[in-house]
């Protein structure tokens, strides 16, 4: 599979503020990527950059293989853009606004495209203004104007962070129901929606992309996966966590706690052998999957500590 978007070794700095210092990522045609990092990390410089609207101090990228320029860029005929706050005429009517947009971009066949957006994004075309609306109605007629031009790459800057969780829930419908027809690139600091969603995550921190990969790599490499088992009494807790020694085991009241790293299945067929020999049957014995957050923290720490050494 290609890549739509290559980032590589962008550098960037406003004044004295080194913002990013070497991200280094590329997004396979077709997935979806969630772009995750703390408030000012740099998310919305980078997609400024895809978009020719910043100019990076170095590195360079591409969209679609043709190199980004700044300034008026011919990768933004096959780029959609929905920015964090979308600016709209509130007096017009979606049908109104959007075949405005699409005048302004000399889109051919406007009717149909306009109608065929309305329905994608689940907005009636009738006489509604744009004042009456919800914020997450409001988002998805952003979305069907970032793809009235038919990008085949979608950014969208925090889209879900000003939403109810209803009207984020029906966004990130709306965005996952994209996949294989655009590729889509969303910023976001609520990783729960990340986790949703994406293929692929990138974490942005200290100016590098500290992890890029698929969630299940992601887990298999950062996350602390942990087994939970239940004993009958607090004594047998005990024998059951000296059974388990050998792996990194916690007890507390009838509780014993395993983590470990990587696979599932050999961990707990050790922890069942373990369990045979000494003869303890546990009450329960349960998979607990590290969170996006769990590994988001992960990640920065073993960041930091990279950079206190
Ligand atoms: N034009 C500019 N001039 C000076 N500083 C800027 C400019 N644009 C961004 N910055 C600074 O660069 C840093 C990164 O900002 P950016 O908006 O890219 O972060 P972000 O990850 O999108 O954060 P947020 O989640 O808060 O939107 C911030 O410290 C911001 O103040």
């Amino acid at each position: 599979m290609d890549d739509i978007l290559t980032v590589q070794h962008v550098q960037k700095s406003f004044g004295s503020k080194h913002v990013l210092q070497d991200v280094d990522f590329s997004i396979p045609t077709g997935s979806i990527f969630g772009f995750v990092g703390e408030n000012g990390a740099g998310k919305t410089t980078t997609m400024r950059m895809i978009l020719g609207l910043e100019k990076p101090d170095k590195g360079t990228i591409t969209v679609g293989g043709e190199p980004v320029t700044f300034g008026a860029t011919k990768t933004n005929r096959i780029t959609g853009y929905l920015p964090d706050v979308p600016a709209f005429y509130d007096y017009m009517t979606p049908a109104e606004y959007l075949d405005l947009c699409a005048r302004i971009t000399g889109i051919d066949q406007r009717r149909q495209r306009i109608a065929k957006m309305l329905d994608l994004v689940g907005l009636k075309p009738d006489k509604h203004r744009i004042r009456g609306f919800s914020r997450g109605m409001k988002q998805r007629l952003g979305i069907a104007q970032a793809l009235l031009n038919e990008p085949r790459l979608l950014i969208c800057d925090e889209p879900t962070s000003a939403l109810d969780p209803a009207g984020r829930n029906e966004f990130l419908e709306l965005l996952a129901s994209l996949r294989g027809q655009v590729t889509v690139l969303f910023s976001t600091h609520i990783l729960s929606d990340v986790e949703r969603i994406s293929d692929r995550v990138g974490i942005l921190h200290d100016g590098r992309l500290q992890a890029c990969d698929t969630l299940v790599n992601l887990h298999k490499q950062f996350g602390r996966s942990q087994i939970v088992l239940t004993l009958a009494d607090g004594a047998t807790a005990q024998r059951c966590r000296q059974a388990l020694a050998p792996l990194a085991v916690q007890a507390q009241g009838t509780i014993v706690t395993v983590t470990y790293h990587g696979d599932y299945a050999a961990t707990v067929s050790q922890i069942l052998r373990a369990l045979v020999a000494a003869n303890i049957a546990p009450v329960s014995l349960q998979q607990e999957n590290p969170t996006l957050e769990q590994i988001f923290l992960e990640v920065i720490g073993d960041a930091h500590a990279a950079h206190d050494a």
